[in-house]
């Protein structure tokens, strides 16, 4: 169908079919088509196929639309090798070649760049991606269900209740998709009920498992609905007999109406209360519910991209903003004089000292509270940096803690981010007083729309 001078005036309606090109990349992984200037965003689309569409979802300013056919095929089409990639939503970049992932990758930093931070040639570099990009993933948080009558795993369907299994997933660490399972046959064999979230009945909500890359060591955690779990010391037996490398099983009970997989109290059913795992130099001790990176190996490279930004020698004062468990603190302490982390969650910061204390670093400080409070008092009692790291969530970083840079002005920012959008805004902002150098696109997460990178602005 060509695009007709007859309906040019006719606003458009779900349903309605078109036939587009595809012009790029949106931040979803959906291919960007333009029908009468308005943006039309077509999933598993690819940048430079000629598609046929059909509108699913009409708003003002863009439209969505599934595909209905490739008319014209980007070279950078492949068959994506999961069975359940259309289903699962999760890695929704699947149909496109790995190393054209990376370039589109790249290519997202520079647009957001040029339209937020009027930056006509930005500095953005290729994005680092993985020798093989499968099973990178160390931990699977699958909720469990039935379906007719057969046990189930894996994620909800986007925007529905439906259940995908997700055995096998080719993004999961074998280890993982083994734990996950071994605990559905075992929970199967023992009878052991599935929570059912309409009636509220049931027992086991979540089987979370997870891998420590660098030692080996392997962790079960099963969040139950109610404190007792049916025929628990065979089941232990069960998980044991088909998990010999297991070397932590717990329980984590949530009996309440939520989206959060964890509730309050753990329990520990067997073994050690926690996992044993190293990233680079520094060691961890992994609890069920311990925050850690799901993909290392990335990680690892994430770290480095920061630590080469902040060119440390040994006499700075740095603070790591928005620190989590304080790994990237913890990555640069050896190479500055002090490094002082702040964090929203406490659990987090109290894993932090905990982290700093296991690897023996003692020029780290952790801090509970907003980086925009925090940062700004730091500065009134004489407490500055040197380099400052920020590592915000989505939602990018505070206008009062911009404002606190820009006074305080540190001689280097080294920005890591999940949001080429929000990136692009903060470095707009922040341009008054700082030249943005470089940036480091690192692919966290394959096959999926996300798009990590760190940038290192420096002091004018
Ligand atoms: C992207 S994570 C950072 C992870 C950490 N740097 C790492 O590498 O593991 C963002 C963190 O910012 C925290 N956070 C959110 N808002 C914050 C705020 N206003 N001040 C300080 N921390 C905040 C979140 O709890 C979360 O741990």
């Amino acid at each position: 169908m060509r695009e007709s001078k007859q309906t040019k005036d006719v606003p458009l309606r779900i349903g309605q079919q078109m036939t587009l090109t595809i012009r790029s990349l949106g931040i979803n992984g959906e291919g960007i088509g333009y029908y009468k200037k308005k943006i039309v965003f077509v999933d598993q689309a690819l940048p430079g196929e000629v598609v046929h569409a059909e509108l699913t979802e009409v708003k003002e300013k863009y439209a969505h639309a599934k595909l209905v056919k490739v008319v014209q095929r980007s070279p950078a089409r492949v068959q994506p090798p999961c069975p359940v990639y259309e289903q699962c939503g999760g890695c929704s970049l699947q149909h496109m070649d790995y190393q054209a992932q990376l370039v589109s990758k790249q290519e997202l930093l520079i647009e957001a760049l040029r339209k937020y931070a009027k930056l006509e040639h930005p500095p953005v570099k290729p994005t680092i991606g993985m020798a093989n990009p499968w099973s990178y993933r160390n931990k699977a948080q699958f909720q469990v269900g039935k379906q007719q009558g057969q046990l189930v795993a894996g994620l909800y369907r986007t925007g529905t209740h439906q259940l995908v299994d997700l055995s096998g997933c080719p993004v999961q660490h074998e280890q993982t998709n083994q734990i996950v399972e071994a605990a559905k046959q075992a929970v199967e064999k023992l009878n052991i009920p599935i929570f059912d979230e309409r009636t509220r009945s049931g027992v086991i909500r979540t089987i979370v498992a997870r891998a420590a890359f660098a030692t080996g060591e392997t962790q079960l955690t099963l969040v139950t609905a109610t404190q007792e779990i049916p025929r628990v010391k065979e089941l232990i037996l069960e998980l044991r007999y088909r998990l010999p490398q297991l070397v932590s099983i717990a329980q984590n009970v949530n009996s309440r109406k939520t989206s959060l997989v964890f509730g309050e109290t753990t329990k520990q059913l067997w073994g050690r209360p926690s996992i044993a795992e190293k990233l680079g130099e520094l060691s961890f001790d992994l609890s069920a519910r311990a925050f850690f990176q799901l993909n290392p190996e990335q990680t690892a490279k994430l770290y480095d991209q920061v630590k080469q930004a902040a060119g440390l020698n040994g006499t700075e004062t740095v603070f790591d903003l928005y620190c989590g468990t304080g790994t990237i603190a913890l990555w640069l302490a050896p190479s500055a004089k002090e490094v002082h982390g702040i964090e929203l969650i406490p659990e987090a910061v109290e894993d932090a000292r905990q982290n700093a204390r296991k690897n023996g670093i003692a020029n780290v400080s952790f801090h509970v509270g907003k980086a925009e409070e925090l940062m700004p008092k730091w500065a009134k009692q004489g407490l500055k940096a040197d380099v400052v790291v920020v590592d915000p969530p989505r939602t990018g970083l505070a206008a009062e803690l911009i404002q606190s840079l820009l006074q305080v002005k540190p001689q280097k920012i080294v920005y890591v981010s999940c949001n080429p959008s929000t990136l692009a805004k903060d470095i707009q902002r922040l341009q008054q007083s700082y030249a943005l150098k470089q940036v480091q696109p690192l692919d966290m997460f394959p096959h999926t729309p996300h798009v990590e990178s760190c940038s290192l602005l420096v002091r004018m």
